[in-house]
């Protein structure tokens, strides 16, 4: 007997439909943290809530935690003043389509995207990325392991609550986690965007803890915030004598959800655990998340890095009559 021959389903093909304009997606993630890019450069997309969720949703859509637009700074009228030197901006927004004004991981993506669009070239010096906390400057840096690339990306400031008393606390407010039983103190983190970050004891509790259901935090933030738990797990002499701490963390983002890496969370996670360390804890850190690890380089003038991977996964061709919107 002759196996029968096999039907191909019928896709309606979208690309070369008169009545439907296809939107030329790529997707990547740093760290494992998703996104879609959009090269944009005229400003010409009307990128909606609508359109963002659409995108990102893991059922209907291509998924992602977010949806990265790069327009030029020029066709973006709500940039702020500080990005306004910059030829190309990062139009972030979570998945849930709202606005966020930094994503520490996506601006790695974005700089791998423009270097692979032919807008950046690193040989020619830093990439100078417009976003809505700033200017952040991007270059490529040698790889912890693996063979991809790694960038560093000047973070900008990173804020903690003024004076000595949040820190000697614990934290200046209080976060309720599912999977924990008490409510425990949380340090906020300014890093562009919002951040808290509350220490648990033990690795143990990092596993309980359900980030599906969003923390608890009071007094309430007024933006809302993303909320980082992490565990110190010690401190280490690198090879060239510099102290680097290592922490593990999961985090709960603002807009989306729980996610395998926020690379501002990583940020704030690492200056919360140094200003609860003293005066001799390193300055610089690695973060371990459930996509991977980052590390982050605390500067005397409250300045941070942020290094990690950035990869670039598919090319597509969105038919956006068929995005659940
Ligand atoms: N994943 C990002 C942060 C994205 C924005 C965040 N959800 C917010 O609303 O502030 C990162 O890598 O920093």
């Amino acid at each position: 007997m002759t196996a029968p021959t096999p039907v191909a389903p019928h896709v309606e093909p979208a690309v070369g439909r008169p009545d439907v304009t296809p939107l030329a997606v790529t997707k990547g993630h740093g760290t494992q943290n998703d996104f879609v890019l959009v090269d944009d450069r005229s400003g010409a997309l009307d990128l909606t809530p609508a359109l963002v969720r659409g995108l990102c949703d893991r059922h209907a859509g291509l998924g992602a935690d977010g949806v990265i637009r790069l327009v030029a700074t020029a066709r973006v009228p709500d940039a702020p003043d500080a990005a306004r030197g910059t030829t190309w901006f990062m139009d972030y927004r979570n998945a849930d389509g709202s606005l966020a004004q930094m994503c520490g991981n996506g601006v790695r993506v974005f700089a791998r995207y423009a270097h692979r669009l032919g807008l950046w070239d690193p040989a020619d010096g830093a990439l100078a990325v417009g976003t809505r906390a700033g200017v952040r400057s991007v270059v490529t840096a040698p790889a912890l392991d693996g063979d991809e690339p790694w960038f560093t990306v000047g973070m900008g400031a990173v804020t903690l609550p003024a004076g000595p008393g949040a820190i000697a606390t614990g934290g200046d407010v209080q976060v309720q986690v599912a999977g924990l039983s008490v409510t425990r103190p949380g340090l906020s983190v300014d890093v562009g965007n919002p951040h808290t970050v509350v220490v648990l004891a033990q690795e143990a509790d990092l596993d309980r803890v359900d980030l599906v259901v969003a923390p608890v935090v009071e007094p309430v933030p007024a933006d809302g915030t993303n909320v980082e738990l992490v565990v110190p797990l010690g401190e280490l002499a690198a090879a060239d004598g510099t102290l680097v701490g290592r922490v593990r963390m999961r985090v709960h983002e603002r807009g989306v959800g729980e996610t395998r890496s926020c690379g501002t969370g990583a940020v704030a996670a690492a200056a919360a655990v140094r200003a609860w360390g003293g005066p001799q804890a390193p300055d610089v850190w690695l973060v371990d998340v459930p996509g991977g690890t980052v590390r982050v380089t605390l500067h005397a003038d409250g300045q941070a890095d942020l290094a990690g991977p950035a990869v670039l996964v598919a090319d597509a061709q969105v038919d956006l009559r068929a995005l659940a919107t």
